[in-house]
């Protein structure tokens, strides 16, 4: 029986393939819990309402229970009006060939807007959530443009890469993906990101040892990750893009949901998210980068305690220097 206040939630680019497959999984209570209500919010561009007002019909035929209302907008600031949760979809997606850095020149300017009708208009306790790519640092221009609101209530979405790399690992070791902990993803959402298995255990036990048992030793071990599960785990959009067509969908909205989820509700064990850096790790301050996390309280954690060695410290430092690289060039574009 649902007995607690609805929660408002904004879900922009819902017409797109993401918004369409989060918005049946929100409504069904997969998000807040089977206790909460929710409202929602879709927020699109002219081109894309009619394909959002097609989504709302389709919810309303859902008939869930916990649904409480379904607003269709192009109007940000109404879109946005006293969310507390704003999932930021609506941006362009990359085709096959292309790198998601490509997409700033078309994208960085929906997060500048988005952060400034957010500031304008969310709830005081709202938790932002941007899926769009490049993702790390479209978090880092909605935030810059929403300056009344603290840089922690906004994150962007690394979990699809966590749970891309949880599921290679389960296989890898024979484990199920719930026996894994301590598996994390390094830096930003794309090919230089850094799938760290050094503190990730299955049942308990190292799931390195696991696999240098099976692969003979250490260097065994580092080979297979070099040559096989990081870039399986840091390409994999790309293979999805090249099997699917377009890039991917009920995973990347699956993902959100667990994201926001642990966010609101706490994780357990360790997870993915890029946070604001404050130079935790020697990632530079300033920039959205994914960290091992927990979630306590509402707020994310960056976990203590990994002590990245030399290859592991390589590959968190490129994929840092890449942040770098994509906040010089919106800087350069003045956006930030
Ligand atoms: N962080 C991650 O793990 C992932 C991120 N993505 C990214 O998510 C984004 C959306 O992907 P899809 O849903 O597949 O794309 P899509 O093209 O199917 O849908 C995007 C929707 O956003 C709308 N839109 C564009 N500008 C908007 C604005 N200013 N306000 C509101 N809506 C706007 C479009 O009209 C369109 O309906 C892409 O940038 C994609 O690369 C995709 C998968 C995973
Ligand atoms: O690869 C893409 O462009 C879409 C995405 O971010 C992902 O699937 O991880």
């Amino acid at each position: 029986m649902a007995a607690t206040r609805p929660v408002t939630i904004a879900i922009t680019g819902a017409g797109g393939q993401i918004g369409y497959a989060l918005a049946f999984r929100i409504a069904a209570g997969d998000l807040l819990g089977p206790e909460t209500r929710v409202r929602l919010r879709l927020l699109e561009i002219p081109q894309g309402v009619r394909a959002a007002e097609g989504t709302a019909l389709e919810l309303e035929d859902g008939a869930f229970p916990l649904l409480e209302a379904v607003d269709v907008t192009t109007d940000a600031e109404r879109g946005f009006d006293g969310v507390e949760h704003a999932l930021l979809v609506g941006a362009k997606p990359r085709g096959p060939g292309m790198t998601r850095a490509d997409l700033l020149g078309d994208n960085a300017a929906i997060f500048v807007a988005q952060g400034a009708a957010l500031n304008a208009a969310a709830d005081d306790a709202v938790r932002i959530t941007v899926v769009g790519n490049p993702a790390n640092t479209n978090a880092l221009i909605a935030s810059a443009h929403a300056p009344d609101i603290p840089a922690s209530r906004f994150s962007a979405l690394t979990r699809l890469d966590h749970n891309r790399g949880l599921a290679q690992l389960a296989n890898a070791v024979d484990a199920r993906v719930d026996e894994l902990d301590g598996f994390a993803v390094w830096g930003n959402h794309s090919a230089s990101m850094f799938p760290d298995v050094s503190r990730t255990t299955a049942r308990g036990d190292r799931v390195t040892g696991i696999l240098g048992a099976r692969l003979g030793g250490p260097d065994g071990v580092r080979e297979w990750l070099v040559d096989t599960f990081i870039p399986r785990v840091a390409n994999r959009g790309a293979e999805i893009i090249e099997a699917r067509g377009s890039s991917s969908a009920a995973s990347a909205a699956n993902a959100t949901i667990d994201h926001v989820r642990d966010w609101s509700l706490g994780s357990t064990g360790t997870t993915s998210a890029a946070v604001r850096s404050d130079g935790a790790y020697g990632i530079p301050a300033g920039v959205f980068a994914s960290f091992p996390v927990h979630a306590i309280d509402g707020e994310w954690v960056v976990q203590e305690g990994f002590e990245p060695d030399a290859f592991a410290r390589d590959r968190i430092d490129a994929s840092a220097a890449e942040l770098v690289a994509e906040r010089d060039a919106v800087r350069a574009l003045g956006l930030l």
